[in-house]
């Protein structure tokens, strides 16, 4: 337990508390700070202004009963190409599950900061498992007010051995029940593509490894000054985001400026396309800019399950897309290298894909 009050004469004593020391912002939080610490201070251009959110605006609400039906399948494609994001509900994964791993995040998050720092990157017994604040400490010139546990998942016998056991089971409870909405969304996305079938090779593109994140985005003194996460766009092919009720998460308008609210609803999953696919498609399915506010009287979760290529893929625009003739996009890239490029950095929009972009 991080102690009821405390000060923090130097700003290498708060670095020391909230990184090296694993309390994270959430211990920050909980020792009843007045003000934000100038560390999160956010300029004022990368923060959320109420003038720029379109109130009357929503991505679209797909129900994938019938997800199959044409005029599903239209919805879903059009929803890729021309908002990058959408919200599912009477999907497949049952509801029991995703209150499961709600409950879990809130327990891996209340351990103490010595038991989470067990996952540290200096600490933890694999690269596969990470407790980490912010997003990347090195270079960010703000800190982002936010906590996560990543997971990459390799194998169940390597989940039982290095997850956390506060949350391992449901983890991998969510991750595989969500297998089907995956397959289901990868096939229509892929048909829209004029991809036929998903055969070994592809799926090893679209879905040769997933990533759960657990995010905790814990009351913030000021919250009108920092980001719970900075303006991104995901690296996967498409992430399935499992939010609590309490919103906050932004998409970015396709005026490029204005913002929109995804508000929670119960039982939904968010899907968001990944710059992946974004590159896979040549550019016909779109990765969109997200962000997620902090907040100033309520806890909040999200627990994305980032579906992408295998690191060792090389990815580029697919046959199929560019047999009609178009020029490709983007070049041929490593996977891995990309998603290297895209965590050696801080949160910047959507520049991350020019790393794959053909100059001409
Ligand atoms: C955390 O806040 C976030 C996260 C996100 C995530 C959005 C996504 O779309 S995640 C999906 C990414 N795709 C994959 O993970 C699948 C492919 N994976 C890989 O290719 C590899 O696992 C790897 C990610 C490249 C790591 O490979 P490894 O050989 O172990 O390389 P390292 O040298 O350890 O790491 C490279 C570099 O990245 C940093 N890093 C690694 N893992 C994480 C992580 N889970 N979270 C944050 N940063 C990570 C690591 O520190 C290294 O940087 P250095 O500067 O230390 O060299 C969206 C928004 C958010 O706010
Ligand atoms: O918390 C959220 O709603 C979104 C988080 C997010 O964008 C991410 O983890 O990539
Ligand atoms: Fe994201």
């Amino acid at each position: 337990m991080a102690p009821a009050t405390l000060s923090f004469n130097e700003s290498s004593d708060l670095t020391d508390f909230v990184i090296n020391q694993g309390h994270g912002v959430k211990g920050l939080s909980e020792v009843g700070l007045k003000a934000l610490p100038k560390q999160y201070i956010h300029p004022r251009e990368e923060r959320i202004d109420e003038a720029d959110i379109l109130p009357q605006a929503s991505i679209p609400v797909i129900d994938m009963s019938k997800w199959d039906d044409a005029e599903v399948s239209k919805s879903i494609c059009d929803a890729a190409e021309n908002w990058g994001f959408f919200q599912v509900v009477n999907h497949c994964v049952p509801l029991e599950v995703l209150d499961r791993v709600k409950a879990a995040t809130h327990r891996f998050f209340g351990l103490s900061a010595e038991e989470k720092k067990k996952y540290s990157k200096e600490l933890s017994p694999s690269n596969n498992v990470r407790f980490g604040t912010s997003f990347n400490t090195q270079a960010e010139k703000a800190l982002e007010w936010k906590d996560y546990l990543s997971l990459f998942y390799v194998s169940d016998d390597e989940a039982s051995a290095l997850w956390p056991t506060a949350c391992k089971d449901e983890v991998l409870e969510y991750m595989k029940s969500s297998e089907v909405l995956i397959k289901q969304l990868l096939q229509v996305l892929m048909k829209g593509l004029n991809v036929r079938e998903i055969d070994e090779t592809k799926e090893k593109i679209l879905m040769g490894s997933l990533r759960t994140n657990l995010n905790y985005y814990p009351i913030c003194p000021n919250p009108e000054l920092t980001v719970g996460v900075g303006r991104h766009s995901d690296v996967s092919t498409l992430t399935v985001l499992l939010q609590d009720d309490i919103g906050g998460l932004y998409v970015r308008a396709n005026d490029g400026e204005s913002w929109i609210h995804v508000p929670p609803i119960n039982g939904s999953l968010v899907i968001n396309i990944g710059d992946a696919l974004q590159i896979l498609s040549n550019g016909k399915y779109r990765s969109v800019e997200h962000c997620v506010i902090a907040n100033g009287s309520k806890n909040r979760i999200s627990v994305p399950i980032f579906v992408n290529p295998r690191p060792h893929e090389i990815i580029c625009p697919l046959p199929e897309v560019l047999a009609n003739g178009q020029k490709p996009v983007y070049k041929q890239v490593l996977y891995s290298d990309y998603v290297k490029h895209f965590f050696r950095k801080a949160h910047d929009g959507k520049k991350t894909v020019d790393f794959a972009k053909l100059s001409n």
